[in-house]
C-alpha cells in the first residue's frame, strides 16, 4: 500500500465570464500518482502544468473557487478536508514555493518547532526556552546566522528565506513532505543541503514529493519522477531511465525533455504547452507536438499504464 495515493484527480477553477456567466477551467486532468514510504518522488514538468496546484490539492489549501475531483488516500484512508485539517503541519507537511507562505507580521522563531516537542505547549504560547532552542537548532541543523530566530520573513535572504521554510517543515515528525520548489531553482548549497536532508529523511521512512522544473536536479536526489505535462502526468521513469538518447524513457515529451537539456545537445521542443481549457481534453494533451501521433491520438485519451517498470500515458510506447 501507497503512503500517498492520487487516483482520477482532476482541479478546475470557477472563473466570471461575461456579466453574469461562469466557466469551469481545468488546470489538472485525470492524475493518477503514488507515492510510497521512503522514496523521494520529483515531479517535473512546464510551468503552469498543475505541479503547484497538485500540492495545493494534496495539503487541502486549494482556494475557494477551485473544485476537486477524484480520489487522494493517505494510508490507505480516503484523505479528507477533516483529516488534512488534522495532519497538516504534523504528518504532512509542504514546504512551499513561495516565502509568502510563512507569516510576514510573526518572527521567524515562533514560526518553527524545536525537533523535541515541547510537551504541553499550546500555539501562540512560546517560552523564552523555546526561542533559544529554535535558534540553536536553526544554526547549528539549517546553517543560519545567530539572530535568525529574531528576524521577520522580510529580513531574509532567498536563501535564508528556504532554510527557514526548510526548517518549519521537518522539525516535527513528518511522514509525508511536499516540497515546492521555487522557479527559477534555488541557491545551489541551499538546494544540496536540502537535498541531503530529504535523503535522511527518506531513509527514515518518510515519503517526499518534490516539485522541481529541472531535470537534472530531480535526477541528483530522487528515486522515481514523474513528469507533468498540461495538468497530467504522461510518465513515471525511474531515475536510470534517463540516460543516453533517451531511449529508455517511455513518452514523446520525456524524451524531448531529456534532449532538450544542455548536456544532451539542447534540441527544443517546437510548439508550446496547451492552455488550461473548460473541458478535460478528449485526446491526448501532447498530440499536438507528437511525431507520432495518429488520428486515435486526438480522439482518445489514453490510459496511464505500466510499462517495463514505469507508467505511460501515450497508445503507442511498448
Ligand atoms: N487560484 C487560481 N485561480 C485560477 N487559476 C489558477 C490558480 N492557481 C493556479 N492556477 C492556474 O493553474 C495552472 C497550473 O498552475 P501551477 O501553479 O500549478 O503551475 P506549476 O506547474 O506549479 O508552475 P510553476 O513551475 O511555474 O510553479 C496555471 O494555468 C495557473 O494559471
Ligand atoms: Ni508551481
Amino acid at each position: 500500500m501507497a503512503l500517498l495515493d492520487i487516483e482520477g484527480v482532476s482541479v478546475s477553477f470557477r472563473r466570471a465570464r461575461g456579466w453574469f456567466g461562469h466557466e469551469q477551467t481545468y488546470v489538472i486532468q485525470n492524475l493518477d500518482l503514488s507515492i510510497n514510504e521512503g522514496e523521494i518522488m520529483a515531479v517535473v514538468g512546464a510551468s503552469g502544468s498543475g505541479k503547484s496546484v497538485l500540492a495545493q490539492a494534496i495539503m487541502g489549501i486549494l482556494p475557494a473557487n477551485a473544485k476537486l475531483e477524484g480520489r487522494i488516500s493517505y494510508n490507505g484512508e480516503p484523505l479528507t478536508p477533516e483529516r488534512q485539517v488534522h495532519l497538516r503541519g504534523d504528518e504532512l507537511v509542504l514546504i512551499p514555493q513561495s516565502v509568502s507562505y510563512l507569516d510576514p507580521l510573526m518572527r521567524v522563531g515562533r514560526q518553527v518547532q524545536p525537533v523535541t516537542r515541547d510537551s504541553g505547549r499550546k500555539r501562540g504560547f512560546i517560552t523564552r526556552s523555546h526561542m533559544k532552542k529554535t535558534e540553536q537548532e536553526l544554526m547549528e541543523r539549517y546553517h543560519l546566522p545567530q539572530g535568525t530566530a529574531g528576524k521577520y520573513p522580510f529580513e531574509l535572504s532567498g536563501g535564508m528565506a528556504r532554510r527557514v521554510l526548510m526548517a518549519t517543515a521537518t522539525s516535527g515528525q513528518p511522514k509525508l513532505i511536499i516540497a515546492d520548489e521555487p522557479t527559477p531553482g534555488i541557491h545551489p548549497e541551499v538546494l544540496a543541503e536540502t537535498m541531503k536532508q530529504f535523503r535522511e529523511l527518506a531513509n527514515e521512512g518518510v515519503g517526499i514529493l518534490w516539485i522541481t522544473h529541472d531535470v537534472t536536479t530531480a535526477l541528483t536526489a530522487a528515486d522515481r519522477v514523474a513528469v507533468f505535462y498540461a495538468g497530467a502526468n504522461v510518465e513515471t521513469a525511474q531515475v536510470d531511465d534517463f540516460t543516453g538518447t533517451g531511449e529508455r524513457l517511455r513518452h514523446p515529451y520525456t524524451k524531448a525533455l531529456w534532449n532538450a537539456l544542455p548536456q544532451n545537445g539542447f534540441q527544443p521542443l517546437p510548439g508550446s504547452q496547451p492552455l488550461a481549457g473548460q473541458e478535460i481534453t478528449t485526446g491526448c494533451s501532447f498530440a499536438p507536438r507528437c511525431n507520432a501521433a495518429t488520428a486515435v491520438c486526438t480522439r482518445e485519451r489514453p490510459e496511464l499504464r505500466k510499462v517495463r517498470g514505469g507508467e505511460v500515458r501515450c497508445f503507442y510506447v511498448t
